[in-house]
């Protein structure tokens, strides 16, 4: 893909665009992707999507050639337990499912998860988001939408639930505050439903790159269990 081999040059500006989207699990950030991309013409990469995918593929390959993979039950049992899966393996899986892409506008959902996140896309890829959405819900509304997501995914359960937006105050929004500094966080209440939450993304989207919108300290209040 050459507009990402550009980007990585550092030389000049970058021509892939590029949008982190961040929330909390159960704040939407997949329901409202989805939206994203239809209307703005995105590519939408859901970063535990990717994870999950490789966990398949390589087991796939166990079952037929009869090998042992130590990375993909290491992605498993991370994800199971609402852990990071190590920055470079994930960055890695990102960097490979935008050049496999005839694209050049990203919205890579679920992603950076802590500052070690942001750190090695930038060394790996040598980009930078455009700018961040961030999707700012309270937690019992998140604990609401995630028990009866129904879509049989191993981390839906209170547990791990909990262990998640544990994580999310720790060691998500200090990445969230990183990019609050240099200007380039833009926060939605995703409390509302679904339509209104899409209604002020759109308002997001649908400004210039210049049309800055006033940064906010304020984020919903969430109760570390
Ligand atoms: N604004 C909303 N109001 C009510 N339900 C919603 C809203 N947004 C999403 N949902 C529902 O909540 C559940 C979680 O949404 P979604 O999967 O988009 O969240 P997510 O942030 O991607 O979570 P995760 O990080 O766990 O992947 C889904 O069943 C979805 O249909
Ligand atoms: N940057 C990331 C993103 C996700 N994970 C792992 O996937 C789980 C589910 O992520 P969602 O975005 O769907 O909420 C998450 O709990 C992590 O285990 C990751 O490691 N790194
Ligand atoms: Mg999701």
């Amino acid at each position: 893909m050459e507009s990402l081999k550009e980007g990585d040059k550092g030389s000049g500006k970058q021509k892939v665009k590029i949008v982190f989207v961040i929330g909390s699990p159960g704040s939407g950030k997949g329901t409202q992707c989805e939206r994203i991309a239809q209307q703005f013409g995105y590519t939408h990469l859901s970063v535990s999507e990717l994870l999950r995918q490789e966990t398949i593929l390589v087991l796939e390959l166990v079952y037929k050639m009869q090998l042992i993979s130590s990375k993909s039950s290491m992605i498993q049992k991370i994800m199971k337990e609402g852990k990071l899966v190590p920055s470079d393996v994930t960055v890695r899986l990102i960097q490979q499912a935008m050049q496999g892409m005839d694209s050049d506008k990203f919205l890579i959902d679920g992603f950076p998860r802590n500052e070690e996140n942001v750190k090695t896309f930038e060394n790996i890829t040598k980009m930078e988001p455009e700018f961040v959405l961030y999707l700012d819900c309270p937690q019992d509304e998140m604990e609401r939408r995630l028990l009866s997501r129904n879509e049989g995914r191993e981390d839906d359960n209170i547990e791990t639930i909990r262990k998640q937006f544990k994580f999310f105050m720790e060691s998500t929004l200090p990445a969230v505050e990183y990019y609050e500094s240099k200007g380039k966080l833009r926060k939605v209440d995703a409390g509302k439903s679904i339509d209104e939450v899409f209604e002020s993304i759109k308002a997001i989207f649908s400004q210039g790159k210049d049309n800055k919108v006033p940064p906010s300290r304020h984020y919903c209040k969430c109760v570390i269990l």
